[in-house]
């Protein structure tokens, strides 16, 4: 099975500070859905906008779908991103002005690799999404910013989702959605995901989840940093 994330020696540390991530070797196949878990503050976040090429390691080598992020500018990563990877981050990152339905077409915006994905219109499409993930058709028009937390997640969500992108990565998409919706919101990402062959990256606290995926990857079984505090009792 082809590889879609294969991490090689790598290391990594904020300035100033002992490294949070050191990582010998580590894989993922394409079409997988992966749980990654680990105590706060033991980088999850911080490997993910590596997998995104927010930020770049001291050392070591990513390759996303055997491309070699380190060979890339920053703006070639840039559209790298763009063009392969639907990040649904911790804070939504969504744009309050404008609506619902926009900030979903904002997925789109920016890649012709990914508007060639697209069965129909990427409106169509953006709404369609929508609808399933529980929005009416009033709140997809509602701005960004008069969305309750849980719809602004789903919102986050469609817009990771539309365009097929070959890796889907997820930091904590579910705290803000009680138990019903958040095992519909998991469904359907997944079922997405698999109608699109999406690599899924999923980081969550939450071990009800832990059914929904194929591989469960706890962070200090691969990365051996240890950073803070806060995993002395990990
Ligand atoms: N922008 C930053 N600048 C400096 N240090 C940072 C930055 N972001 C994270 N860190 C540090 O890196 C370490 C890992 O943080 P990270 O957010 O990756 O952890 P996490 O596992 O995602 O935590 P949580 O589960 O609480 O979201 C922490 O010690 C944190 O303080």
């Amino acid at each position: 099975m082809a590889t879609a994330v294969e991490l090689t020696g790598l290391t990594f540390s904020w300035p100033g500070s002992s490294p949070t991530l050191d990582i010998n070797h580590w894989q993922v196949a394409q079409g997988e859905s992966v749980l990654l878990r680990g105590a706060s503050g033991s980088g999850k976040s911080t490997l993910l906008s590596l997998l995104a090429g927010i930020n770049t390691p001291q050392k070591g080598v990513i390759k996303l779908f055997e491309t070699d992020l380190s060979q890339l500018s920053a703006r070639q990563r840039d559209k790298f991103r763009a063009d392969h990877i639907g990040y649904i981050f911790q804070q939504f990152n969504l744009l309050p002005y404008l609506t619902a339905v926009e900030n979903v077409l904002l997925g789109v915006k920016f890649s012709k690799h990914r508007q060639r994905k697209l069965s129909q219109s990427a409106t169509n499409t953006a709404t369609d999404y929508l609808l399933r993930l529980g929005l009416t058709a009033a709140q997809q028009q509602q701005p960004a910013a008069q969305l309750s937390v849980g719809q602004q997640q789903r919102v986050a969500a469609a817009r990771a989702l539309i365009g097929g992108p070959e890796l889907l990565i997820a930091d904590e998409p579910t705290s803000a959605l009680d138990a019903d919706r958040r095992d519909n919101f998991i469904k359907l990402l997944l079922e997405l995901s698999a109608a699109n062959n999406t690599t899924v990256l999923f980081v969550t606290h939450d071990v009800a989840l832990a059914p929904y995926f194929n591989t469960h990857v706890e962070l200090t079984e691969i990365s051996r940093a240890m950073p803070d505090a806060e995993l002395n009792n990990a």
